[in-house]
């Protein structure tokens, strides 16, 4: 009697059990692609999930020997997403082009023959952080969600000891959901040890300089102001992207938008999925002249070929610099943002950490002298950490970008390549000097706030905006 009411009960667990954790579709040839394309992330214009910047130079991120760290800054992008509402409608007219093909496909579109679903199944993810729920299949190793856990993990790995002394802390957010949501992810994933505030800055016009986003809060900045130069680009590659595939598929009449737009839909469905079997229409070349594009593009929107970049990403830069002569006087040793890809790029535009003086050229895709690769530099996750270090009586302070140590080209006599802060104040100095956010941006015609304030105020304000899905 009670071993048959016990192997009940064993059967209702096992059942539950087994219900909790259905594995569910996925076709079995998928498990082969599930998680092995890593090799293209660095070729995808930072849509593809995060990847440790290539261009490493092998010097160690930990704090030289006698060296120790008294500040860390980090400023990171939100995790692995869905497109935004805009790509999503581009993808989704690209897509419906598909669809409505009624012949067989071949060659490297044929996947589309296998009862293929498309990656937005659900257009309330669109704009989205991935999450375990949200992605399309259970062992995408990709989501965002798990990408905030990972780096939470290699941070408390590298840095706890910055938090021996603090158990209640604020991390700082742009208000927008999947930003927000990122923050989350990671304050969580820290353990129950920590008590994390999240400050949600708002990141809407109005907010002004009191911002982590401030290419939200500039009506200056003109996104075609260069195009001139950008569109001298040979859009060739993508031509010749468009007649192989409806060459291979007879009546199917792709154009060079849309084999643009399949660039974005192989990356975005790898953050969703884990995979992508669009990836495989291109060749190496094809992959190199469009990362090349975003780094050009990048370069005059964001970067140092715009020269209002310099004045946008002064607003991070000095509140940032404020923060390390602070040191000393401050109780916390751990200051930790979350924001968007273009704010990283024109807050380290201003640094100048990727600006060799030469201009990216238009007409040709350069390798010799191309520093400034955008498409390495800010994938999904991306993570920029600043770091203060006091070695005897000296201190220093230098940049590690996605894993890489990146050393101030013209200031790196400290210990580990890094710069002395005598020096270094007077680096940043200059680096600003003119640079005004406020007027440069025209910020005044949205809003009447002048200052960065959050990292002081937070504790009186307590920020808490609501949550944008942009
Ligand atoms: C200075 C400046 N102001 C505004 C824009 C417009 N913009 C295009 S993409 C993007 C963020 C999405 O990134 P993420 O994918 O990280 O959320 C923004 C704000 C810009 N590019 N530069």
């Amino acid at each position: 009697m009670v071993s048959v009411f016990l192997s009940g009960l064993l059967a209702t667990l096992v059942a539950q059990t087994v219900d909790a954790y259905v594995v569910p579709q996925g076709k079995l040839p998928d498990l082969h692609k599930l998680g092995t394309q890593d090799y293209l992330f660095p070729y995808l214009a930072g849509a593809a999930p995060y990847f440790s910047f290539p261009g490493n130079y092998g010097i160690p991120t930990t704090a030289p020997e006698g060296c120790e760290i008294s500040q860390l800054q980090v400023i990171a992008r939100h995790g692995e997403r869905y497109p935004t509402t805009g790509r999503a409608r581009r993808l989704f007219s690209t897509y419906y082009k598909l669809s409505n093909y009624t012949r067989e496909f071949n060659e490297s579109l044929s996947f589309l023959n296998d009862d293929y679903t498309f990656f937005i199944s659900d257009s309330n993810n669109i704009e989205q952080e991935t999450t375990y729920k949200n992605s399309l299949d259970v062992l995408n190793p990709y989501t965002g969600q798990r990408d905030a856990e990972k780096h939470a993990r290699q941070f408390l790995d590298e840095y706890s000891a910055l938090l021996e002394n603090t158990t209640s802390f604020p991390i700082f957010a742009a208000s927008s959901r999947r930003v927000h949501d990122t923050a989350q992810f990671f304050s969580k994933a820290l353990g129950e040890k920590y008590n994390v505030t999240l400050q949600v800055v708002s990141e809407a016009p109005t907010s002004g300089a009191n911002t982590i986003s401030a290419g939200n809060a500039c009506p200056g900045w003109n996104e075609s102001a260069n195009a001139n130069i950008t569109d001298a680009f040979s859009t060739d590659y993508l031509k010749n992207i468009a007649s192989r595939l409806n060459r291979q598929n007879k009546g199917l009449n792709l154009t060079q938008t849309d084999a643009f737009n399949l660039f974005n839909w192989c990356a975005f469905e790898i953050n969703v999925r884990g995979y992508s079997y669009m990836c495989d229409v291109f060749t190496q070349e094809e992959l190199i002249n469009y990362s090349y594009y975003d780094d050009l593009t990048s370069y005059y929107q964001d970067g140092p070929g715009y020269d209002m970049i310099y004045d946008v990403g002064s607003n991070l830069f000095n509140a940032s610099v404020k923060l390390l002569k602070q040191s000393e006087e401050l109780d916390l040793k751990v200051w930790i943002s979350f924001t968007h890809d273009t704010d990283i790029v024109n807050l380290m535009t201003t640094i100048g950490l990727f600006d060799n003086g030469v201009k990216l050229d238009p007409t040709s895709v350069p390798f010799r002298d191309l520093v400034y690769r955008k498409s390495w530099q800010t994938p999904q996750g991306a993570r920029l950490y600043t770091q203060k270090y006091k070695c005897s009586n000296e201190t220093y302070v230098r940049y590690v970008l996605n894993d890489a140590v990146i050393p101030l080209e013209s200031c790196k006599s400290g210990p580990g390549f890094s710069c002395p802060t005598t020096e270094f104040y007077d680096y940043a100095a200059d680096r600003m000097n003119g640079r005004n956010f406020y007027k440069s941006c025209d910020v005044a015609s949205v809003s009447n706030v002048t200052e960065l304030t959050f990292y002081w105020d937070y504790n009186e304000r307590h920020y808490n905006d609501t949550l944008l899905n942009q």
